[in-house]
């Protein structure tokens, strides 16, 4: 059962507060294309207060109530977070369902991803408190030296639409373990549960401005958030073609940015497997989240002599798919994220074709659903390394295939991209997948699976998939300035100029 959509206002400053200019604009549920509800529209002057909010947060108490309080306080908020995020667990999740089309059982997952995602980085603010003051060794025994890591300050924190509150989180809870005061523009595609993560603020008494969630249009409320003078680092997710503009503008303050942007990932997959395994992984590493996961696995590079066979055997698992509202029991694809996007993948499906490819295998709205922004999942054969359905990345169910003959040749095909998100390799010598993913120019690796991802590990890509990692102890590094403490502590003079006492 669809839920009610709460109507809520920006969150500046620990409250609840109308856009300066008073602006809404409506939220569609792309399975439906109804509109549920709808959002508030930030713009620069709003920015302006939720900074204002930001900043006295980080200075309060002369900083005492966040930026330097113990790690452990920090924690605590982060765990009270967690715990309210697991009590609406399966309500955060029906809402993210119908606003991004993300299937309910995906979107459950995710939400529970977010809460271990913010135990985890609790765990990491902890142990913060007993890294501060690490000794450098130096090679003068008349000076000692340590290292402080320091919140970098206020951080404005850009997010898509595709994992609305994971992607949020990955930012959110890391910096806020480091002691940061943040600012959150989610996607205006997708933001109903990021003002639900300031409900959930709002309740577990956050000191005010710590966090601030402003929803609205990029242009108009993230492109003030990225030049603003008065905020530190910008940490981004989203496009390539918007990442670059983000940089653009923070090198005018020369403000680091950290950047996780798109993927055209490749998919190896050797003659020596298990074809119903490979089929699975290979279909989840593309189709998972109707084919929107910035690391999708969208180009299969598959051994010639399995080439056929297998290929079959992945049609076939596909068509077992289901694909229906996200809120109806056993969906594992649901509709493009909006109308916009959805013209965007079958604008790449037509040029494919028109460029001579051969749409294998979906393609078009499933038949049984005569509403929603659907495609069905897509496997595309005939594919030359020129074409665009080979180059660029599709954000949509839309699979590629290419064969190759020598594991050489394989990698030639895989690393052929601008793009160093993800890579997958699946084959029953192991040996060679370690070989294979020493090879691969990707930030991240599946051998024998594609997508699984723990809020533990590094995530991030190279080459234009952007630079940085989130996750782990690096995406807590994200967000801390290292400052190196260094103390003389001989009892002699310096005695590098003659002393006048001397004279
Ligand atoms: N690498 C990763 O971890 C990862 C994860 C998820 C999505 N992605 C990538 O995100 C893209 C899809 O997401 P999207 O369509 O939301 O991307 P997008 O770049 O259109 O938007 C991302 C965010 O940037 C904002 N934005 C847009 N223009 C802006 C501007 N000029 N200044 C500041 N902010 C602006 C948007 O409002 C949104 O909040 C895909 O390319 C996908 O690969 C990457
Ligand atoms: N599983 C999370 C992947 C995030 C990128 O889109
Ligand atoms: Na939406």
């Amino acid at each position: 059962m669809a839920l009610q959509v709460p109507s809520r206002q920006l969150f500046i400053d620990g409250e609840w507060r109308e856009p300066v200019l008073k602006n809404r604009f409506p939220i569609v549920n792309p399975a439906t294309e109804q509109i549920i509800g709808d959002i508030p529209a930030a713009t620069s002057e709003d920015v302006d207060l939720a900074v204002a909010a930001a900043r006295r947060a980080l200075s309060r108490n002369k900083g005492k109530d966040w930026a330097s309080a113990s790690g452990a306080v920090r924690a605590k908020y982060l765990r009270a977070i967690a715990a309210k995020i697991t009590e609406r667990k399966t309500e955060l999740g029906k809402l993210e369902a119908m606003d991004c089309g993300k299937p309910l059982d995906e979107a459950v997952w995710d939400i529970e991803d977010v809460a271990g995602c913010f135990e985890y980085y609790a765990d990491l603010a902890e142990g913060l408190d007993a890294k501060q003051k690490a000794a450098v060794s130096l090679p003068m025994e008349t000076f000692k030296s340590y290292v402080l890591k320091e919140p970098i300050g206020v951080v404005g924190l850009i997010t898509p639409w595709n994992y609305p509150l994971l992607m949020a989180t990955w930012k959110v809870a890391p910096a806020l373990a480091a002691g940061c005061a943040a600012i959150l523009k989610p996607s205006e595609l997708a933001s109903i549960t990021c003002l639900e993560l300031a409900e959930v603020c709002r309740e577990v008494g956050l000191p005010p401005g710590v966090l601030n969630i402003l929803t609205g249009l990029g242009p108009e409320a993230g492109a003030p958030l990225a030049s603003h003078p008065n905020v530190d680092k910008i940490a981004f997710t989203g496009s390539t073609t918007t990442g670059s503009k983000i940089m653009t503008a923070a090198a005018q303050m020369v403000k680091p940015v950290s950047l996780e942007l798109g993927g055209k990932s490749p998919i190896i997959v050797f003659e020596d497997v298990d074809l119903d395994k490979a089929a699975e992984w290979t279909a989840f590493g593309c189709f998972w989240t109707n084919g929107q996961i910035c690391s999708a696995t969208s180009r299969l590079i598959v051994h010639e002599k399995i080439a056929k066979e297998f290929v079959d055997r992945l049609v076939k698992w596909t068509k077992n798919i289901k694909i229906s509202d996200p809120l109806e029991e056993g969906c594992r694809l649901g509709p493009i994220v909006s109308g916009g996007q959805y013209e965007k993948v079958l604008k790449f499906i037509s040029t494919a074709k028109s460029e001579g490819a051969t749409i294998l295998s979906g393609g078009v709205r499933p038949e049984h659903l005569k509403k929603g922004f659907f495609v069905e999942p897509t496997i595309i054969t005939d594919v030359t390394t020129s074409m665009q359905i080979w180059r660029e990345e599709v954000f949509g169910p839309v699979l590629c295939v290419k064969t190759f003959s020598t594991e050489e040749e394989a990698l030639e095909l895989a690393n052929d991209t601008h793009y160093g998100l993800g890579a997958a390799v699946i084959s029953n010598d192991l040996e060679r997948c370690d070989r294979v993913s020493k090879e691969l120019q990707a930030g991240i690796v599946w051998i024998n699976c594609s997508q699984p991802c723990f809020c533990q590990a590094p995530w991030g890509g190279n080459k234009r998939s952007g630079f940085g990692r989130e996750l782990g102890e690096w995406g807590l590094e994200n967000y801390l300035s290292v400052k190196q403490v260094t103390q003389y502590i001989s009892d002699e003079p310096w005695g590098w100029y003659s002393s006048p006492s001397k004279l």
